[in-house]
């Protein structure tokens, strides 16, 4: 498989050189060249099959040529792995809990730091181990988190013997229990940055730092967000494992995603072009409503950031949204980065009408406050016991708003444990209390280590290579 960059001129790479790239040298992100497409039969004889064998048969076009079958077959193994010591805390790694009548919520919050980026970054860190153990290479990664990538992200890598890794939050803009998983968890090679800015400072800096590596002195730099392919890729299995769990391929499935970054609700649209059949997918996003006001008035404009109640989604400008573009846009690299140049100079984008049309034939939206998010666990809560967390809320509120059918079922994707977000389920009045799972129980007396920089791209990068090398200068 080989993977092109969507402003069309940096050069193909295959499936290891994506896994160890961030951003294309052109500003573009990778998408693989030509997307594997299953048929009905192929993908209704997976039914029933464990989730890493299911994850194998979806992901191994995207790695042949680079990973071997069988090393792949043992890292999905291990990364999907349940039981007493396994990844993955229920036994189904992402069951499917009934709302009512046609409406499932898909659990993604059994992993190590329960939120839906175990499923990507567990995967990820193993892969990275494997690559660099066979290559004798050291690398620094980079990422931006908004509160859940950042500990998914050190989870999933803290074993790799060849990484540092660097990770960029908003100081006091994540919840404490977010703060406490990425800050707690220590190691000479982990390094946790709160930088006195927004998520987009954070992540632009991190896309910045990839565009001049001077800092780095030639040691690579590699992306755990969702630029980096291999997370979308992950992120791809769990909407075939919902559909085959009701009644899919035969029948239709409709998804409703919590989204902030584009990644996740891309990652649906991709299984969707693989053959999986979904009658609808829905982009709902909190009162930082970019992706709803292209999908609804064709207008992606930079708007101030909102702090909300589902901070993971406090994202004014959606990386993944490029990879959507490209596809809109007949995959034409050179209109692509036309686009996103004049995107970087006024802050604002719109598409030919004919683009957008079918833009909102791929997808629905709806943007939900916190008002809405509050009401909508509380009204969940009364019905079902079920206490959901305010992003998974969003995709709830979007789905009894935008859904076309009664008779297709409704999966919701559940992006993260309810107890990350204490602020939110007490704002919706619940009483309940909520504990930490076991591994995590003494999170809040955890000794916390991170360092708070200003919103400055020089001083973040100077703490980079005088810390890169297991915490000494590169
Ligand atoms: C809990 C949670 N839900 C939803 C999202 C949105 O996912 P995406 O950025 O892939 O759209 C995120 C992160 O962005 C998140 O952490
Ligand atoms: N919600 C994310 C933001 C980063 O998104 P990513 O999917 O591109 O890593 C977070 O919690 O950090």
């Amino acid at each position: 498989m080989r993977y092109i960059s969507t402003r069309g001129q940096a050069p193909a790479l295959n499936f290891e050189d994506v896994l160890l790239a961030g951003l294309a040298t052109d500003g573009g992100l990778y998408v693989p060249e030509n997307l594997p497409r299953f048929t009905m039969e192929e993908i209704a004889s997976w039914a029933g099959l464990p989730y890493h064998e299911l994850a194998f048969r979806v992901m191994r076009p995207f790695v042949t040529g680079s990973i071997p079958d069988a090393d792949f077959k043992k890292i999905l193994e291990e990364t999907y792995s349940t039981g007493p010591d396994g990844v993955f805390a229920h036994n189904a790694v992402a069951p499917l809990r009934q709302l009512n009548g046609n409406e499932w919520v898909l659990e993604l919050f059994h992993g190590p730091t329960l939120a839906f980026k175990d499923f990507a970054l567990q995967l990820l860190g193993r892969l990275l181990d494997h690559v660099l153990a066979k290559r004798g290479e050291r690398v620094v990664i980079m990422g931006a988190t908004s509160g859940d990538t950042g500990s998914a992200a050190i989870e999933g890598c803290r074993r790799c013997d060849n990484v540092d890794i660097f990770i960029l939050h908003p100081h006091e803009r994540v919840s404490d229990v977010q703060r406490r998983q990425m800050t707690s968890i220590l190691g000479e090679n982990i390094h946790n940055i709160a930088i006195e800015g927004n998520f987009d400072d954070c992540q632009e800096m991190v896309k910045a730092s990839f565009a001049d590596q001077a800092f780095l002195k030639g040691t690579r730099l590699v992306a755990v967000n969702s630029i980096n392919w291999a997370r979308i890729m992950a992120q791809i299995v769990y909407y075939f494992h919902a559909a085959l769990q009701l009644g899919g391929p035969a029948r239709s499935v409709a998804f409703s995603v919590p989204t902030g970054n584009f990644g996740d609700i891309f990652a649906g649209y991709l299984a969707r072009n693989m053959g999986l059949p979904i009658s609808q997918l829905i982009v709902a996003t909190n009162r930082n409503d970019i992706l709803h006001r292209f999908m609804s008035g064709n207008r992606y404009d930079k708007d101030t950031l909102h702090h909300s109640l589902s901070p993971s989604m406090d994202i004014m400008v959606s990386s993944n949204f490029e990879r959507l573009l490209f596809d809109l846009h007949g995959r034409n690299g050179l209109a692509v980065a036309e686009l996103m140049n004049s995107f970087k100079a006024t802050g604002k984008l719109s598409v030919e009408e004919d683009r957008w049309i079918e833009a909102r034939r791929l997808f629905d939206s709806l943007a939900v406050d916190d008002e809405e998010t509050c009401r909508t666990i509380a009204e969940v809560f009364k019905n079902t016991t079920e206490v959901l967390d305010p992003h998974t809320a969003i995709g709830v509120r979007a789905a009894r708003e935008c859904r076309r059918s009664l008779d297709t079922p409704m999966v919701i994707l559940g992006t993260a444990h309810p107890v990350k977000f204490p602020e939110a389920v007490e704002k919706a009045g619940i009483g309940k209390l909520l504990e930490l799972p076991k591994h995590l129980f003494d999170l809040h007396e955890r000794e916390e280590r991170s360092t708070v920089l200003p919103n400055d791209i020089k001083a973040v990068q100077g703490f980079v290579s005088s810390h890169g090398n297991r915490g000494k200068p590169l």
